[in-house]
C-alpha cells in the first residue's frame, strides 16, 4: 500500500516537466493578471515576462508571491525578447491595443497585425518549438498571421499554434448557469468558429439545455459578450480579468496534457481540416491536447437547424478574416 503510494508519487514527480512560460505583453491589462495566475500554477517552473514597457517592474512584483517558480522580467530590446523566449515551452501573446466603444475587433487589425507579426518572428527565431497561444485581436486574423510568419521561416507546426477562444466558452458557461440557477462547473458549452461577433457559435443543442439554442438573446450575448465589457469600461479597454482567467485555463490545459494527462479537451482556434474544402484553414472546435499540442481535432458533431444557420453566417466572415491575415504577411513581410 505504502510502497505503491511512494511509487505513484515518484512517478508523478518524474513525469512532471520543467515548464518555462513566456508572456509577451505582460505589463498590460491582460498581461498582469495572466502572469499572476501563471505564477500560481504549480506546473509553471519559470515565468518570463516581456513588454515594450514595464516588464521588469511587473516581474519584480509577481516574483514576491511565495510559489516555487522563478520570475524574470526582460528589457524591451531584441536581445531581451530573445532571452525571454529561449527555452520556452509555452508563449502567450496578449500584446496589442484593445477596443474602445464603437470599434469592432477588426478595427484593431491595422495596429495589432504588425505587432503580432513581429513578435511571431521573434518566437520563430528563438522558440520555434514552443506552443504559441495568441490572445491579441482580431484572433481570426492574428493566428493566420503567425502561421504565415512561421511558414516563411520553415518552422510552422500546426499542432502548436492556438488562437485563444476560451473566454467564449467561459462566458457561455457562466451565462447559462445564471439563467438556469446552476453551478457553471456543470455547464460545459462547446463554442466553435472564431473569436468575433457572428463567427462565435455556441452549441447549446449539445449542452445540458438543448432548448437554449433557440434563445436568440443568449446566443447574442455569447457572440457579443466582449462588447458588454467594452461598453462598461467606457473607453478604458476591454475584458482583461476574465480574459486572464481564460488564458490561464488554456495554458493549464496544455501543461496538464504535456504532463501526460489524457482527455484534456478545450475548444481552440487552430488549423483545421473541417472547412478546408471551403477555403477556411482555421476553425475552432473541441481539440484534444497532448504533449505535442493538438492531438485530435473533434468534428462539430450534431447541431440543430438554428445552429446550422449560425455556422453559415460564421463561415463567410471567418473566411474573410483569415484571408486578410494571410494577405497582410504576404504584402508586408517586414524585416
Ligand atoms: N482572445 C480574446 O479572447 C481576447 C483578446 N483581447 C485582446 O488582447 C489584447 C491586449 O488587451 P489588453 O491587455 O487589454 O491591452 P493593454 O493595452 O492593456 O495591454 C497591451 C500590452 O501590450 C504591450 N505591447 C504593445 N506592443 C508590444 C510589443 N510589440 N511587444 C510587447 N508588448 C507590447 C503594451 O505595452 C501593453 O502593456 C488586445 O488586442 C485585445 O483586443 C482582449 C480580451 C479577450
Ligand atoms: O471584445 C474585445 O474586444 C475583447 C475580446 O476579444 C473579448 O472580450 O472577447
Amino acid at each position: 500500500m505504502l510502497a505503491s503510494r511512494i511509487q505513484r508519487r515518484a512517478f508523478s514527480a518524474s513525469a512532471r516537466n520543467l515548464s518555462k512560460v513566456a508572456v509577451l505583453g505582460a505589463a498590460g491589462g491582460i498581461g498582469q493578471p495572466l502572469s499572476l495566475l501563471l505564477k500560481l500554477n504549480t506546473r509553471v517552473t519559470e515565468l518570463a515576462l516581456y513588454d515594450i514597457r514595464g516588464g521588469p517592474g511587473v516581474a519584480a512584483d509577481i516574483s514576491h508571491v511565495n510559489t516555487k517558480s522563478t520570475v524574470k522580467g526582460y528589457d524591451p530590446t531584441p536581445s531581451g525578447l530573445a532571452e525571454a523566449l529561449k527555452g520556452s515551452d509555452i508563449v502567450l501573446i496578449p500584446a496589442g491595443v484593445p477596443r474602445k466603444p464603437g470599434m469592432t475587433r477588426d478595427d484593431l487589425f491595422n495596429t495589432n497585425a504588425s505587432i503580432v507579426r513581429d513578435l511571431a518572428k521573434a518566437v520563430a527565431e528563438s522558440a520555434p518549438e514552443a506552443k504559441l497561444l495568441i490572445i491579441s485581436n482580431p484572433v481570426n486574423s492574428t493566428v493566420p498571421i503567425c502561421a504565415e510568419v512561421f511558414k516563411a521561416r520553415g518552422v510552422y507546426n500546426p499542432k502548436k499554434l492556438f488562437g485563444v477562444t476560451t473566454l467564449d466558452v467561459v462566458r457561455a458557461s457562466r451565462f447559462v448557469s445564471e439563467i438556469k440557477g446552476t453551478d457553471p462547473k456543470d455547464e460545459n458549452i462547446t463554442v466553435i468558429g472564431g473569436h468575433s461577433g457572428v463567427t462565435i457559435v455556441p452549441l447549446f443543442s449539445q449542452s445540458n439545455h438543448p432548448e437554449l439554442s433557440s434563445n436568440a438573446e443568449l446566443v447574442n450575448r455569447v457572440q457579443f459578450g466582449g462588447d458588454e465589457v467594452v461598453k462598461a469600461k467606457d473607453g478604458a479597454g476591454s475584458a482583461t480579468l476574465s480574459m486572464a482567467f481564460a488564458g490561464a485555463r488554456m495554458a493549464d490545459a496544455l501543461l496538464r496534457a504535456a504532463d501526460g494527462e489524457k482527455g484534456v479537451i478545450e475548444p481552440t482556434f487552430v488549423e483545421s481540416p473541417l472547412y478546408k474544402d471551403q477555403g477556411i484553414e482555421f476553425f475552432s472546435t473541441n481539440v484534444e491536447l497532448g504533449p505535442n499540442g493538438v492531438e485530435k481535432i473533434h468534428p462539430i458533431g450534431n447541431i440543430d437547424a438554428n445552429e446550422q444557420k449560425l455556422v453559415e453566417a460564421c463561415l463567410g466572415d471567418l473566411k474573410k478574416n483569415i484571408a486578410k491575415g494571410v494577405a497582410f504577411v504576404q504584402e508586408n513581410p517586414g524585416n
